[in-house]
Formats: structure tokens, sequence, C-alpha cells
């Protein structure tokens, strides 16, 4: 895998890590006390609600037990008197007090009186009833205590759903003979919806129950619960008899599911990306990026073939000696490499350049001097007769006298832009490129004197010791005429003139000077 890969691989992981967890962390921490914190809330509407209801529930008690536990009232339920009904239970009493109705009954549930602000409010007849005895009427328990109790709740008849409270009659004392029940009733409705808003601050509306309702919507009993978060509730209110008598909605103040993409989320994972990120900074600036540099050096050497050393320092020690072992072995191999080099490179009996080096030296030279740089000449060595000193004196004293003359023609070479070569057999070839053809001339008398001097006896030769043969071809700075002229071309130009020097008696030197104004000389 690729550096940058592995970056963007591990980029990508980071992000896809901080995804996961603040995912988890909102999920798993955040989320949930959200979501009670939004339950808590609802729930608390609808308790306020409930208790609004209790609020206008409430006086309705008060109301039917002061009418109720009155020696007046006693005395009316005995023998009903209009007067007292005049004087006592007069309608705008009831509206003023909010009630819309009120009913006096006998402890057989038989009406004595009503009041009603709407018809229809109680069936005509309790008497047959028997369900309203106990829940709404008085019955035997209640009647034999002799003791005042009010039963209170919501009815619903037909529809009309209403809170009542119904309280026994009985002397003022609170206690004697029961002799029925007072009984008001407050319609629930959309005024009592709104009075209700404007006390709880919760939006909320009352709707008759549908029976079909009952065991799908919540009861509305203790302890309110609220399983789900959602933007409005209905609850089921029960009546005093056990029927569902309406329906409540509530409508949430604050109903947003904290979603898990959320503000808090995103703070999370940015938090937790800005962290992973800080973290990879350092993994990146001290292991990636000087991996990625390294990569880029050891590219760059196998793609052009050379040894290069990373001379960087790096500040993880495991990278650093990585890089001072890698510069080792680089040394090692360049020093084995040039030596492998510097043997194909030399003759192996001489010491001095072989071919190879001739090639590389000439072409080198050959183009300097195309480049307009100095002149460039080209001499042919040849031992002469050589072939009857190796006969004479054996081919190891041919190899020693060969070894001579190379080391004498390299000392006589030392300078810069010469090079003596060995071209094969008992032949060398000297690349001169200097700053003019004369000197090189006298390079090669030089070279034909130390030879000479050598004073190597060769008894079979024709001038007792050996000697060599010169023959050369000396250009001048490079002309637009010698474009054609390669080096091999020049090798050939010195051969001819060697040729000549052997056949004009050996041991002498034959140059040809070539000047862009035509030849001017040959030496003999
Ligand atoms: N000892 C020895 N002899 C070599 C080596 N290379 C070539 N020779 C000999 O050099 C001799 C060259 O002989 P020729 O080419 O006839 O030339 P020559 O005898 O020098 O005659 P001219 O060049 O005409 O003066 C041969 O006998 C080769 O065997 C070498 O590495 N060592």
């Amino acid at each position: 895998m690729r550096l940058n890969h592995f970056n963007m691989l591990l980029g990508t992981l980071v992000t896809l890590a901080a995804f996961v967890t603040s995912f988890l962390i909102h999920g798993l921490f955040i989320r949930p006390g959200l979501m009670n914190e939004v339950r808590d809330q609802q729930l608390m509407e609808v308790k306020a609600l409930k208790a609004g209801m209790n609020f206008f529930s409430q006086p309705l008690s008060t109301f039917s037990h002061d009418y109720g536990v009155w020696d007046d009232m006693v005395g009316f339920i005995q023998s009903p008197d209009p007067d007292f009904i005049e004087s006592n239970l007069y309608d705008d009493a009831f509206v003023a007090a909010g009630m819309d109705g009120a009913f006096l009954f006998d402890t057989n549930g038989k009406l004595v009186w009503r009041y009603q602000a709407v018809p229809g409010l109680l069936p005509d007849s309790l008497e047959s009833q028997a369900v309203w005895i106990g829940p709404v009427l008085p019955d035997a328990k209640a009647v034999s205590a002799e003791s005042a109790s009010t039963r209170r709740g919501i009815i619903r008849y037909g529809s009309k759903v209403m809170f009542f409270s119904n309280s026994n009659v009985l002397p003022s004392n609170g206690h004697g003979n029961v002799l029925g029940s007072f009984m008001v009733v407050r319609l629930i409705n959309v005024s009592l919806t709104d009075m209700l808003k404007e006390l709880t601050l919760v939006e909320s509306s009352l709707s008759l129950a549908n029976p079909r309702l009952h065991g799908r919507l919540p009861i509305l009993e203790e302890p309110v619960y609220i399983d789900d978060v959602a933007q409005s509730h209905q609850w089921l209110v029960k009546d005093v008899f056990g029927a569902p008598a309406m329906v409540m909605t509530v409508q949430h103040h604050k109903s947003d599911v904290p979603s898990f993409i959320s503000r808090e989320s995103i703070v999370i994972f940015a938090t937790f990306m800005v962290v992973l990120l800080l973290g990879s900074v350092p993994l990146s600036l001290f292991v990636l990026t000087p991996l990625g540099n390294i990569n880029r050096v050891l590219v760059k050497m196998t793609t052009r073939g050379r040894l290069t050393k990373i001379n960087q320092s790096f500040f993880i020690d495991e990278l650093h000696r990585l890089t001072g072992s890698f510069n080792q072995l680089a040394d090692m191999l360049e020093r084995h490499q040039n030596y492998l080099e510097s043997l194909s490179f030399k003759d192996p009996l001489t010491g001095i350049a072989n071919r190879r080096g001739l090639e590389a030296f000439a072409s080198r030279a050959h183009q300097e001097w195309l480049d307009g740089k100095g002149a460039l000449g080209f001499l042919m060595v040849d031992v002469d007769e050589f072939k009857q000193y190796n006969d004479s004196q054996g081919h190891t004293a041919g190899d020693k006298a060969l070894l001579s003359v190379a080391q004498t023609l390299l000392i006589e070479c030392r300078r810069r832009g010469e090079l003596v070569t060995r071209f094969g057999g008992e032949e060398f070839c000297v690349v001169v490129h200097g700053d003019d053809t004369l000197q090189m001339e006298r390079l090669a008398e030089r070279m034909l004197h130390r030879v000479r001097e050598l004073a190597i006896t060769h008894p079979s030769g024709q001038f007792g010791y050996i000697t060599i043969s010169v023959g050369g071809v000396l250009f001048e700075h490079y002309d637009p005429q010698f474009a054609d002229t390669s080096w091999q071309d020049m090798l050939v130009m010195a051969d001819k003139q060697l040729y000549l020097a052997k056949s004009e008696g050996r041991n002498r030197v034959c140059v040809r000077f070539m000047q862009a104004a035509r030849l001017m000389k040959t030496v003999g």
C-alpha cells in the first residue's frame, strides 16, 4: 500500500472512529438525559392539567357540603317548601358560583328539587339507576353511618361530561339521620378548557371519549407516566362509573426529540476530530512525512540508477538510525561499485585503462572539443618488432616489457586531459585533450625517448633495445569543417600515421596536424 493511500485510510478510520465514538457517547449518555428532560417537562404539563382540573372541581365539594349539612335543608327535604326555594335555592346563586346544575335527592334517589342551566344533565329518575347508588348517591352504609360524607368525580351522561359533588343531607352538626343528598355539577366544556389553559399555561383540549378508545389510550390516573416523547399526548379520563368519559389532549411546549445529528453530537464529533487530528499531526510530521521523503529518495535513486545518500536528520531515533544505516550501506555499495567499475575499465596486465576506458574518455573529450574546448589528439603507440622479442626473450619477459612501456607512457601522460590506454596486444592509444597541438607532438616525442631510455635489450631487434613507433593525429580547436569527424575517425587517422611510422623504419613519431585551414604538415 502506498504511503499516501495509507494516510488517506488512516484519515478515514480516524474520522469514522470519531463519528462512531461521538455517536455512541451521544446516543448512550447525552441523548437519554435530554430525553428524560423533555419527558419530565411533558409530565409536568400533564400533572399541571390534572391539578387544574382538581382546582375547578374543588369548589363543588365545598358547595354541596355547605348546602347538604344544613338544618334548613333537612327541613326542606322533609317538607319541600316553595318559599325555601325562593329564598335559598335561587338560580343566580348557582350561576354566580359557576355551577351548571344542583339536585336534591332523598335517600332512595328520588329527585326532590333541581336546578339545571341546560336541560338533560342527569336522568330524570335516579331511583331506578342502581348503578348510581354508591358511586354518586348515598348507599345504605353511608346512610347508616349518620355522618356527613361527599362523593365526587366525573359523570358522563350522554354527550355531557361534568364534575359532580354530592354530599349527604343531615343536621348542621354533621351527624344524625341522613335524609338524602345534595349534588352540584359543573359541565366540562370549551369554556372550562380555556380557563384550564389560562391557569396552567398548557395547551390542551378535552373531547368526548369514544368507548372504543378504551384500552388504546393511557388512563389519566396516578402515577402519570410518559414513555415516549411526542408533540402531543392523549389521555383517557374515566368517569365515576369507570366508563370512558373524555379524552384529554395535551400539546407539549417542549417536544423536540433530540436527534442523533444534533448540536451536541456535532460538537462531540468536532472535538473528537480535533483531538484525533492533533494526535495525528505528530505522527504525520515525525513518521509519515519522513517515510515519504525517504521513499522519494529511494525511488529517485532506483529510477536514475545512482546511489544517493539521505542527508536528513529525523526526530524519531529509529528513522534516524535507519537512514544512517542506509547511508553506510550506500557508501559500501558505492565503494564496491567504483571498485568493480575501475576493474572493468582497467587492463589487468599493465594496470592502465583498457579500451572501455578509452571509449569513455575519448567520447567525453571529443564532445568537449565539439563544444569548442581545447585541441584534441590521438596517438597510437606500437612496440616495434615485439614478436621477435617474445620469440627470443619469452612471453613472460614480453609481459614485463609491456608493463615497463605502459608505466613509462603513464608517467608522461599525467596531466589533466591525457589518458594512456592499452589498445590491444603491444599497441597503446593516448588521448590528449589539451591546449595546443605542438605540446601534443612534444609529448609523442618524449614518450619515444623515454621508452628508448628504458634500454630494454632486444637482441634480435634492429636497434638492439625496445623502441616504439608513434602515429598521431592532432586537431586544432574545433571548426565546423570537422563536424563529421568522430573520435573513431581520428583513431583511424592516427593508425594510418602509425602505419606510416612503421613503414618509414620504426622508432619514430609521425603525426598529422589538422587545422581549419587544411592539412598543414606531416612530420616523419
Ligand atoms: N608477451 C606478450 N606478448 C604479446 C601480448 N599481446 C600481444 N603480444 C605479442 O605481440 C606480438 C605482435 O607482433 P606483430 O603484430 O607481428 O608486430 P611486431 O612484431 O611488433 O612487428 P611491428 O609491429 O611491425 O614492429 C605478437 O607476437 C603477440 O603475440 C601480451 O600481452 N604479452
